[in-house]
């Protein structure tokens, strides 16, 4: 475990333009077609980069309804977003979202490939399975796969991406002018991947990036989530329920990496992060009051319904008890589903209180800047996180915390003032892989 003292937060910026929530979009500094804007995306991503942000993070699912959030009712997707981004920065990651579910092991492998040579070893991939069973019937299927066979296919696919990547050792192009030699062919390898979902050959037609291998993150809560975390995962975005919860989370997700024979260091933390700044506590707290007062109960609710698959909640007296959800299939957002039904029987809440609970993001940081820097620090030293994802919206939320609480963090040590690295793995404090092909016997045999 890294010592206390050469620990470093990570920050990351989710780029969400109109917001995820249903009010950031009615904020008079923000333009309403933000989440179709480049230029808005551009903006941001060097706002992050100039206060020395790990990375920028573009969440994705490919399923909307008219109740949908308004920035996934009308966004741009992430990797061609990304690669906008890649010439348009030069040091911050570059994080994008993309379904197992959905896609071949071969594209995603050359795409986010790709994207990792654009931005010169900046690439990172959010792996998900897409929790919302509406998205079977954009790809031709009648029903989501189920929970479980989601999470293999996800290794799966995963083992066959990274497999992928390393189709050329590092030195296979010499390039030889003279001699006419371009492929040294001995160091092309074809992966022969066959299992029980996918059937790749390969060799993939892409070298490997200065940074070896774009990084992997995940965002598992479940059993099946937190253990494909621990053994595939190099960042979680980690979505827990205030600071005892997030240490939980935390212990748990690091001592099921160890049990996978990994280091517990190269698996980091990251809940999401909406603070709530002014000038003064009080200030904050009657503005995170007025924040969550103009949702509507019925926006609240369909947010609710989102992590049962868009489930009715409407339908329920709002001031009776949760509901038995027992009869759903929680093939959905799994994880937050039972973590939702648990909470609200363990709590003995209303259906309002648990709308009002679940229904928009919670901010545990509310309060002056110094506050929320006291409030991050005690997250970082207590081992809840590694350090945290901003979510990105309302201009004047993401200009204070650059400008009143990054400096804070900076002051006192736990935040990077310049680059050090020139990759999101070298910022990420993570070692460049190995390539499978060029591992000594020894290596090979050990893993
Ligand atoms: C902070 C956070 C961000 C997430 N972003 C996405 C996303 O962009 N797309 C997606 O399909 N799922 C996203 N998820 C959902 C996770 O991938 C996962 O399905 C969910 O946390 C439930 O975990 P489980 O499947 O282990 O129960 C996110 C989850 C969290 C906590």
């Amino acid at each position: 475990m890294t010592t206390a003292a050469k620990r470093q937060l990570k920050l990351g910026a989710i780029l969400e333009g109109v917001g995820a929530d249903h009010t950031s979009w009615r904020d008079p500094a923000l333009a309403g077609d933000a989440s179709i804007d480049i230029g808005w995306y551009i903006d941001n991503a060097r706002l992050a980069e100039a206060a020395k942000f790990d990375l920028v993070f573009i969440v994705d699912s490919p399923f909307i309804t008219p109740d949908t959030a308004p920035h996934f009712l009308n966004r741009l997707e992430p990797l061609t977003l990304l690669s906008a981004l890649a010439v348009s920065t030069s040091k911050i990651g570059l994080v994008g979202t993309l379904t197992t579910s959905y896609w071949e092991p071969y594209n995603v492998a050359r795409q986010f490939g790709s994207l990792d040579h654009i931005s010169k070893g900046r690439a990172g991939w959010n792996v998900v399975t897409t929790g919302l069973e509406g998205a079977s019937r954009n790809y031709g299927r009648n029903a989501h796969f189920d929970h479980a066979v989601r999470y293999e296919r996800a290794g799966e696919f995963v083992d066959v991406v990274q497999g992928l990547w390393d189709s050329y050792e590092d030195d296979a192009f010499p390039r030889d002018k003279a001699a006419g030699v371009f492929l040294d062919k001995d160091k092309q390898h074809a992966l022969n991947h066959k299992g029980p979902h996918f059937q790749v050959a390969g060799p993939l037609a892409l070298s490997r990036s200065n940074q070896g291998q774009p990084v992997i993150f995940q965002a598992g809560v479940s059993g099946a989530g937190r253990d494909l975390g621990a053994r595939i995962a190099e960042g979680v975005f980690a979505g827990v329920d205030g600071f005892e919860d997030a240490q939980e989370y935390y212990a748990d997700l690091k001592a099921r990496a160890a049990a996978q024979g990994r280091d517990p260091d190269h698996i980091s933390v990251l809940p999401g992060l909406s603070p709530v700044i002014a000038d003064t506590d009080e200030e904050a707290r009657a503005l995170a009051e007025a924040q969550r007062g103009s949702v509507s109960i019925d926006k609240l609710l369909t947010q609710l319904g989102r992590a049962f698959g868009y489930h009715d909640f409407k339908q329920y007296p709002l001031d009776g008890p949760f509901p038995d959800v027992s009869g759903l299939s929680l093939n959905a957002y799994k994880g937050h589903a039972e973590r939702i039904v648990r909470i609200s029987r363990e709590q003995n809440l209303t259906l309002r209180q648990a709308a009002e609970r679940f229904g928009t993001w919670r901010s545990d940081f509310v309060g002056s800047p110094q506050t929320i820097a006291n409030e991050i620090q005690r997250w970082f030293e207590g081992r809840a996180a590694d350090g945290f994802i901003l979510r990105v919206t309302r201009p004047r939320d993401f200009a204070l915390f650059r400008e009143e609480v990054v400096p804070l963090l900076q002051a006192r040590g736990l935040f990077r003032t310049e680059y050090e690295h020139d990759t999101l793995r070298g910022h990420l404090g993570l070692p460049v892989p190995e390539n499978r092909w060029t591992r000594s016997p020894g290596q090979l045999a050990a893993e």
